[in-house]
C-alpha cells in the first residue's frame, strides 16, 4: 500500500481546472519531483494534499484513510507538512521560537497546559527545546538559535521554513521551491541536505522546484504537470529525455 495515495483529484477554479483529474502516489521514504510550467497546479496541488484548498472532485487518502475534507490542522497533525514558496517565517521572534511554535499541537498541549511550573513541565520544555537544537544542526545553523529570523541570511531563513516542517515529526514533506532565490552556493548545499534529511528520517518528500539541476540530482521520480495534468511520470533520466516534456517545460526549446 502507499503511503500517499491521490485519485482522479480536480480543483477548478471558476471556469479554469487548475488541478485536472491528477494520479499520484508516494511510497514510504521516497524522494519524488514534481515539475512543470508556470500555473501549471504545482501550488495548486500543495493546497490541496494539505486541505488549505478543497477538492472539486477526486480522492487523497494517507495510509489507506481519506484525508479530504478535513482542516489544515488536522491534516498536519496527521503527518503531512509543508514548506511555501513565499517565507513565512515570525520575522521578529527568534530562530528557537519560530521553531517551538511549529512543533505539534500534541506536543504543546502538552507543554502550555501544564499551569503549575512542574519538573514535568520544565523537562518537556527542554526536550522540545533540545530537539530544536538537534534539528538546527543539521542546517549548521545551531549557533544561530537566539537571533531573530529576519536577521539570518536569506539561505538561512528557507532551512528554517524547513527545521519548522521538521519539527512537526512528518510522515510525508512537502517541499514548495525550497530553493527559489537562493545563489548556486546555497543551492548545492541545499541539495545536499534535502537528501540527507530523507535519509536520516526516513519520510518521504514531494519536491516542487524550478532548479531542474536540483530535481535530477535528488529525486528518485518525477511527476510533470502542465495544465494542471500530469503529462509524465518517470526516472529523471526518462523525463530528461520525455518529448512531450521537452516541448512543454522548455516550450519546445530544446
Ligand atoms: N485561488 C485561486 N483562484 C483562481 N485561480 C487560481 C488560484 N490559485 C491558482 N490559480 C490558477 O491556477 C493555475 C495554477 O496555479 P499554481 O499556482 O498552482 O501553478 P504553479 O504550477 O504552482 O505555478 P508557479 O510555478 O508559477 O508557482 C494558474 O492558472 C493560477 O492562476
Amino acid at each position: 500500500m502507499s503511503l500517499l495515495e491521490v485519485t482522479n483529484l480536480t480543483k477548478n477554479f471558476g471556469g479554469l481546472a487548475a488541478v485536472s483529474d491528477v494520479n499520484l502516489s508516494l511510497s514510504q521514504n521516497e524522494l519524488v519531483g514534481l515539475i512543470g510550467p508556470n500555473g501549471a497546479g504545482k501550488t495548486t496541488l500543495f493546497n490541496l494534499l494539505t486541505g488549505v484548498y478543497e477538492a472539486s472532485e477526486g480522492e487523497i487518502a494517507l495510509e489507506g484513510k481519506k484525508i479530504n475534507g478535513m482542516k489544515p490542522y488536522k491534516i498536519a497533525d496527521l503527518g503531512l507538512s509543508r514548506t511555501f514558496q513565499n517565507i513565512r517565517l515570525f520575522k521578529d521572534l527568534t530562530v528557537m521560537d519560530n521553531v517551538l511554535i511549529a512543533m505539534t499541537s500534541k506536543e504543546k498541549e502538552s507543554l502550555f497546559s501544564s499551569l503549575l511550573r512542574t519538573p514535568t513541565f520544565y523537562k518537556k520544555e527542554e526536550e522540545m527545546k533540545q530537539k530544536v537544537v538537534d534539528l538546527l544542526k543539521i542546517f549548521h545553523m545551531e549557533d544561530k538559535v537566539d537571533l531573530l529570523a529576519k536577521n539570518l541570511p536569506y539561505g538561512d531563513q528557507r532551512c528554517l521554513e524547513i527545521v519548522r516542517a521538521l519539527a512537526t515529526n512528518p510522515k510525508v514533506l512537502f517541499l514548495d521551491e525550497p530553493a527559489a532565490g537562493m545563489n548556486p552556493q546555497e543551492t548545492a548545499r541545499l541539495t545536499k541536505l534535502i537528501r540527507e534529511i530523507q535519509e536520516k528520517f526516513q519520510i518521504t518528500i514531494l519536491l516542487i522546484e524550478h532548479d531542474m539541476s536540483l530535481v535530477m540530482e535528488v529525486t528518485e521520480r518525477i511527476y510533470v504537470l502542465e495544465y494542471g495534468k500530469i503529462i509524465a511520470h518517470g526516472t529523471p533520466e526518462e523525463i530528461k529525455s520525455n518529448e512531450r516534456v521537452i516541448e512543454a517545460y522548455l516550450g519546445g526549446e530544446a
